[in-house]
């Protein structure tokens, strides 16, 4: 099955963490109803977008004023995401189907997206809260919330998933995504640059076996491409925020994936520091990364979102696109200088407003040296079934104050007759179209697509692929019209002048391939830059608590996830330690010792590498190089531990043992060791100390563990590491499963003996489980295919002790799979705890009846209510909170933080 699930689907909450947006619901606070009327925001659309027909317009603007349906996205392999789908068809669907009216209203069940690959996306018209409140809906919900929790399943707006389908990606490429957070987009990418990799390992291995369901539900996916490495996947996703506490949102929302070729940076995209390559015998000079694709889904002004966002309504100003007009057009220059020739960017916002869309790309490609460097690239045969609109050749623009220009010359006009000579609302030529005598006014803007909310009830989007046709050499951006000499020179202004000549500069240093100055990130530069500007009238937005509309100060972006309709998760920020505490499986032992102290604590480690908010930040510590994380340190294939693991799991020599890596200064193995691809090995090890600011690399392959005896390797595997390593894991450490009880019974049983007979009742792993010596294996399931619904082949750690066994997965995972596989919402299993409870419940009550007499009945009661809450400690992950009480009694928890 696919490798999301393999790679030990995730923790992690809905679609990471709902970027500014979402923050956490504000389920219960409801605001005075918006009142969607925006003036100016009427006028100037109706004025320039070229919509003729007056039914048609009057279908423009109502769309707008309607509420957006809920959209989501199976993800993972494409086998593993139509098997997910597969249960949404047959399982959900027709008892949604029966429900027909709610309220008075029609009720809809989620309808495939026509023009998505497979009808992998669905969208539906029901609101929100009668989805969340309404009763019939509720396996429904709890099958979209445990889905989206392990990241089966995507909350993301229909337009935002265009954009990755129209950049031809293709496994063993290199790729950025400049504006990333929170990741949705991020994580189609990923995806796709692993697309059929399970099967070229397959294929590289000599496994392929006849009935590998998998394989076949991959076909289509080429496995001659990127089979260089055994299989393994080689590309590169470099996901990028400017934004510190999103570019974390990044980490979270993408880690899921577990996918080893993936880096997160945290830098200003305008200034996207020169990556360094290994230096090649052949190649006398310094080589710096180029890449295949780039995605730059630009912040923007986001009117597109009206429908989502009906503050909007009110907020709406003009300035908003103003402002952000010229950081759009220099993010997409820094991108085409990053391209290989060849290569494609593709460029979006959630905008309708021209000056952020055709403006922008005629800038761009202008400055980049005109349509002999860069092609604007026709997709309109591409996603047959999207109505999309072409992009604009002629627009206005309209200033702070609402006035609406028709050109550039009307605007020179007006500045001929001001004392000051400067343009109104800071406007620039390059905001308007081209005139004829521009290399530039001839660029093919139909090619652009508009797709706008009543074409098929989404948000509006703009989406243009460029492709670099030549190396160029970009061109200085137009100097701003200055104001005469006689008009004040500020303090202010003086300071805008010499950050804009420092970004020059650079600018310059980033196109040469020198690493960037560390001043511009995270917008500082911009902000100084753009202070007299009226801020972008979007960046608001809903966040945790039921702060009053003035305190929302978060961006709204296009893609914060559709307000899901998961209970939200944290999303504070963390230092990379927070970010990487893991959610660490305990064997029994760890649970008996635990239990029998701390069985009652009610505040314990957090599990979830969620990370928990906090009263105070703590304070970061920065590294020399100007970074906050800690460093990547690659392990030596010699080190002991490394040939520890090699002769524990009889690893075969074929798995690279080069690309280990450890997170802290001493480059020791302390509690974790992660896996990385070749290529962010090579990009982590040259750019060291170069002041790349790498917020997360690496997935966790093995983990520290107290280990019964000396015999027994101290590092087990983690679970999204083992579709990685599973493979080449000898078989003297494998147990294969083939039968579906014998799997329900591990995941209902935590800690399921094999000791004094108990073995004949594991079913066809018994033996093999009471023979294996002790420490952690390779559980194998493999359906043997008796139940059509259960198809699912998946690889997953399993720690044997003294007595009994344990399936080292994170609790999501487990109930993810116990309502998938088995529809199954009961509570796990754990007599250990239950036990140990009890024990501590006995132990108390003869203390009691020792030292205070008290009577029989008493005792009782008391001991009843220790059992029961520990029973619940461990029951029902059918809601968040009795996941969290898990988390904090201990069954699958982290022991501590490297
Ligand atoms: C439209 S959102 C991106 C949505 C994202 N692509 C997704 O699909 O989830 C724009 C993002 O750009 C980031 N951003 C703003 N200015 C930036 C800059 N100069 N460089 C890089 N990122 C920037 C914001 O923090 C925000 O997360």
């Amino acid at each position: 099955m696919g490798r999301r699930n393999f790679r030990g689907g995730r923790k992690g909450g809905n679609r990471g963490g709902g970027g500014g947006n979402t923050g956490g619901r504000v389920a219960y606070v409801s605001f005075p109803e918006v009142v969607k009327e925006n003036e100016k925001l009427q006028r100037y659309y109706d004025a320039t977008i070229p919509i003729e027909d007056e039914e048609e317009r009057k279908a423009f603007w109502e769309a707008l004023r309607t509420e957006l349906p809920n959209s989501f996205r199976f993800c993972g392999s494409k086998g593993h995401a139509l098997a997910v789908r597969r249960l949404l068809e047959e399982r959900y669907v027709p008892e949604i189907v029966k429900i027909e009216r709610y309220d008075g209203q029609p009720v809809q069940a989620p309808q495939p997206v026509t023009w998505y690959p497979d009808h992998l996306a669905y969208s539906m018209n029901t609101p929100k809260h009668v989805i969340r409140k309404f009763p019939p809906f509720a396996a429904f919900q709890k099958f979209l919330v445990s889905e989206t929790q392990v990241g089966n399943i995507s909350r993301q707006e229909i337009v935002s998933m265009i954009p990755p389908l129209l950049m031809d990606l293709s496994p063993g490429m290199t790729v950025l995504d400049m504006c990333a957070a929170p990741g949705s987009k991020a994580a189609q990418l990923l995806e796709m640059l692993h697309v059929g990799e399970e099967a070229r390992i397959r294929k590289a291995m000599g496994a392929m076996e006849e009935n590998n369901t998998d394989v076949k539900a991959e076909e289509g996916a080429d496995l001659d491409i990127d089979s260089g490495d055994d299989g393994r996947a080689t590309g590169l996703l470099i996901a990028n925020d400017a934004d510190y506490k999103r570019s974390h949102m990044l980490v979270h929302q993408l880690k899921r994936l577990s996918s080893p070729n993936l880096l997160v940076t945290n830098h200003d995209a305008t200034l996207f520091p020169a990556i360094k390559l290994p230096k090649e015998p052949s190649q006398p000079n310094q080589q710096y990364l180029r890449f295949d694709r780039i995605l730059a889904d630009v912040p923007c002004s986001g009117d597109g979102t009206l429908r989502k966002n009906a503050n909007l309504w009110n907020d709406w100003g003009p300035g908003g696109a103003l402002g952000l007009h010229s950081t759009q057009t220099r993010i997409l220059v820094r991108a085409l200088q990053m391209l290989k020739v060849g290569g494609r960017v593709v460029y979006s916002t959630c905008s309708m407003n021209p000056v952020e869309n055709e403006a922008v790309i005629v800038s761009a490609i202008e400055r980049c040296g005109g349509p002999d460097k860069v092609d604007i690239i026709d997709c309109s045969e591409r996603l047959p079934g999207l109505k999309r609109n072409p992009g604009m050749f002629q627009w206005k623009i309209i200033d702070k104050d609402g006035k609406i220009w028709n050109s550039w010359e009307e605007v020179q006009q007006h500045m001929l007759t001001k004392e000051d000579g400067l343009p109104p609302s800071k406007l620039a030529e390059t905001m308007f179209p081209r005139a004829d005598t521009s290399d530039c006014s001839g660029l093919p803007l139909d090619r652009c697509m508009r797709v706008y909310a009543h074409q098929q009830d989404t948000g509006g989007f703009f989406i243009t692929v460029l492709e670099k046709k030549a190396d160029l050499k970009v061109r200085p951006e137009a100097p701003q019209v200055k104001p005469e000499v006689k008009a004040t020179t500020s303090n202010a202004q003086e300071a805008k002048e010499e950050v804009a000549a420092k970004l020059a500069v650079e600018e310059e240093k980033a196109a040469e391939g020198e690493p960037t100055d560390v001043l511009p990130t995270s917008g500082t530069k911009r902000q100084i830059e753009d202070e007299s500007e009226e801020k972008p009238d979007i960046k608001k937005a809903k966040t945790a608590s039921p702060a009053p509309p003035e305190t929302q100060t978060e961006v709204v972006m296009e893609d914060a996830p559709v307000e899901a309709l998961a209970e939200p998760t944290s999303e504070a920020p963390a230092t990379e330690v927070n970010a990487e505490t893991d959610t660490e499986m305990k064997t029994e032992a760890d649970v008996k010792t635990e239990t029998e102290s701390e069985v009652k604590t009610e505040t314990a480690t957090p599990t979830t590498d969620t990370p928990k908010p906090q009263a105070q930040a703590p304070e970061r510590r920065r590294n020399a190089d100007g970074s906050y994380e800690e460093p990547y340190k690659y392990l030596s294939p010699e080190h002991e531990v490394i040939q520890n693991i090699k002769t524990f799991y009889n690893l075969s020599p074929r798995f690279p043992d080069g690309r280990y890596m450890v997170r802290n200064t001493a480059g020791e193995p302390a509690k974790a060791i992660y896996y990385t691809s070749a290529l962010v090995r090579d990009i982590l090890v040259q750019n060291e100390g170069r002041g790349v600011k790498f917020v997360h690399a690496g997935v966790k392959m093995f983990m520290k563990q107290d280990a019964p005896s000396a015999e027994v390797c101290r590092w087990r595997i983690q679970s999204e590491g083992m579709p990685i390593v599973a493979g080449y894991v000898g078989s003297d450490r494998v147990i294969r499963l083939t039968k579906k009880e014998t799997f329900h019974k591990l995941l209902k049983e935590m800690f399921p003996r094999f000791a004094e007979g108990e073995w004949s009742k594991l079913g066809e792993i018994g033996e093999r489980a009471r023979d294996i010596s002790m420490g952690c294996c390779v559980l194998r399931v493999e359906p043997d295919g008796s139940d059509a619904d259960w198809k699912e082949r998946m690889v997953l750690p399993l720690w044997k002790s003294f007595q009994s066994l344990n399936l080292m997965l994170p609790k999501e995972d487990r109930a993810a799979m116990l309502l998938r596989l088995f529809n199954d919402t009961t509570p796990v299993i754990n007599q250990t705890l239950k036990d140990a409870a009890k024990k501590d419940a006995d132990k108390k009550a003869s203390e009691e009846t020792k030292t205070e007499a008290v009577e029989t009945p008493e005792v009782k009661v008391e001991e009843t209510k220790d059992t029961t809450a520990a029973e619940a400690d461990v029951a029902a992950p059918s809601n968040d909170k009795a996941i969290k009480v898990e988390d904090t009694n201990g069954a699958t928890e982290p022991a501590a933080a490297q």
